[in-house]
Formats: C-alpha cells, structure tokens, sequence
C-alpha cells in the first residue's frame, strides 16, 4: 500500500514578482469574494490594485518572501523521515499548486489531504480541500483523497502552543503577563453566513487554557483578539489594535490561527503590532512561534494521519 500525505496551506509569496500572483488568486476565490464572476473579476482587480504595493512593502520588511514556504518545507523534510507515507505539501495561491503535485500522486493508493489550518472555514480549509479535489479529479484519483475538516481540539496541538507560551515566557513568571490569542480575522458577514471559524477559535482557545491550568501556569489575564482586518467591512471583533490599548503589563502575544510563521506572524504581529504596542507604551511584548517543526507538532500530525486511516 503506497500511501501520500498532503499538507495543504495557503502560500505566500516566494519572492516579490510572485506577490501579484498570491493577491490575484486570493481575490479570485469564490470563498473570498463571495460575488458572482465577472463582478468578482472586478473587485478582485481593484483590491489587488489597491493593496499591491503595500504588500510588496511588507515582504520587503520580510526579506523579499514569506516565511510560509521555508517552514513548511522543513516540516516536511522532516514529516518524511518520520511517517510510513511520503509527505508533499501544495499552496492555494502560490506555487507548488496542486496541479504542480499531482501528476507524482497519481503512483500512490491513498491520499490524506490535511488542511494546515486547525479550524475550519470556508475561506481556508473549503476552498483548499475543494480545489484539491477538483484537481484530482482531472487524474482520475480523487476517490483515493481522504481529508480532515479540524483538529483545534487535538491535545499534542494543544500542548506545542503551551510549549511555544514556555518559550516565550523564557523562564520569566507568568503572572507578570498578559496573554493574547490572536487569531486572524474573518469577515463579520461570513460568519453570519454559518462559518465555523469563529467557534472553532474560541473552543482552541479554551483548549489551550485548560493545558496552561493543567500545567499550572496562569496570567494576570487571558485575551482573544483579531488581527488582519482590511478593507471597509465588519470584520471579527475584538480588533488587535483595540486590545493592545487595553494592555496593562508585559504581554505575550500566541498566532492561534497558524501552524506555521508567515507573514503574518512575522511581519503584521512582530514588526507592525510591536511598533503599536511600542507607541502605547507596552514595554516588553513578545510574539509566541507557531508550532512549526516542534516534534509535539509532528506527533499531532502523525496522530491525526493515523486516525484518518
Ligand atoms: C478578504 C480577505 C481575507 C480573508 C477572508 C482571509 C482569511 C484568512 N487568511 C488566513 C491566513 C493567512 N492570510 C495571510 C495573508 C493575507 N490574508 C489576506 C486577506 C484575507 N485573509 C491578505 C490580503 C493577505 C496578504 C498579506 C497582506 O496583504 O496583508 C497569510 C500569510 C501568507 C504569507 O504570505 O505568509 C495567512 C497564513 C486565515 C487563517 C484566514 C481565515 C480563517
Ligand atoms: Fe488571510
Ligand atoms: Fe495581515
């Protein structure tokens, strides 16, 4: 039995040409911009437009790409040498596509597609596990595809963001920090729309609270905030840029909604947030890695593939 593990996540741009890439097929998702074509063409372009050179100025902060593909690279690299099936990953908006992957899947028995995002939502894990099959079925193999909706629940999930805390904490006492889950941002009215994201969030988040009890660690206080927002809708609330201002101590900020540090870990949390929390006076503010190639990470990984199975 030949067995494939894929890893599928949303990209990022590898180097600056490829940042009108990973913004013109963002835009052009039916599951990010609900309008019908050709008025989704339209408000994809003028987005796109509108928000090019801003993004390009942010993955030049970053050193020209995002972080996204180096980790999960790594993290595959390593998947590999641990898990009886060979681990692949495919981007929904920057290459390796899936079409790029799956001439090499066709060799194999069984395919598990897992979603790089914990919780489910039409705008990350549908439109990713959607499009993989709609690849896949162009190969005639898309009966060989199983696919996992969420693992927030997972408790090796659970214990690498505990883990990630501790390293943030660097040995300092809890009680002196504020903690705050910061997820990224989802419009108010995809949420309306019976998205599951939000719940998910806010259940990992209790998830994780019980892991911190179970391990005795306790902060001066524990907050959800989002981050992200753009343009002029409602989108999840709290904002991040809102609660930093309610900050009152050092502050330990976790990127709940990533498994892996991009851009947005990186560069608007790091460096953007950091400049804020700077302004406001925060004096120590720290950012928590997500959990990249923490071997917990991997065993949550390979647990979830074996209950696939
Ligand atoms: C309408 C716009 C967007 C929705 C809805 C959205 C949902 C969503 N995104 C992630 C994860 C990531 N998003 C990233 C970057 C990013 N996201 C948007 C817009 C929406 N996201 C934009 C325009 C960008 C590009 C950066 C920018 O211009 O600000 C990334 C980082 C990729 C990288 O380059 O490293 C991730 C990861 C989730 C989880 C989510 C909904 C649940
Ligand atoms: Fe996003
Ligand atoms: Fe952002």
């Amino acid at each position: 039995m030949k067995r494939a593990v894929v890893l599928m996540n949303m990209g990022g741009p590898n180097n600056l040409n490829e940042v009108k890439v990973f913004l013109k097929n963002m835009f052009n998702d039916k599951y990010i911009i609900g309008a019908p074509q050709p008025i989704r063409a339209m408000i994809g372009s003028l987005i796109v437009f509108k928000r090019l050179e801003i993004a390009k100025q942010n993955y030049k902060e970053l050193g020209g790409m995002s972080p996204i593909v180096g980790h999960t690279k790594r993290l595959v690299r390593r998947l590999n040498k641990q898990l009886d099936a060979d681990v692949f990953y495919e981007m929904r908006y920057t290459p390796p596509f899936a079409s790029d992957i799956m001439p090499k899947l066709k060799n194999y028995d069984e395919i598990y597609a897992i979603p790089m995002y914990p919780h489910y939502s039409s705008t990350t894990t549908k439109s990713s596990i959607e499009d993989f099959i709609k690849v896949a079925k162009k190969y005639n193999i898309d009966k060989k595809i199983k696919t996992i909706d969420s693992y927030y629940d997972n408790p090796l999930y659970n214990k690498v963001i505990v883990e990630r805390i501790k390293e943030a904490l660097n040995g300092e006492d809890s009680n002196d920090f504020e903690l705050v889950f910061s997820a990224h941002g989802l419009t108010q009215r995809t949420i309306n729309k019976g998205d599951l994201y939000q719940k998910h969030i806010l259940a990992n988040v209790e998830c994780a609270k019980k892991e911190l009890e179970d391990q005795n660690i306790s902060f001066k206080k524990i907050h959800v905030a989002y981050q992200s927002r753009l343009g002029p809708m409602e989108w999840l609330r709290p904002y991040m840029e809102d609660k930093l201002k309610e900050i009152k101590s050092k502050v330990i900020i976790y990127p709940i909604s990533f498994t892996v540090d991009n851009s947005e870990t990186q560069g608007e949390l790091v460096l953007e947030y950091g400049e804020v929390a700077h302004e406001l006076g925060i004096k120590d503010y720290r950012v928590a890695k997500a959990p990249n190639h923490h071997p917990y990470f991997m065993d949550a990984i390979k647990g979830i593939y074996e209950s696939m199975k």
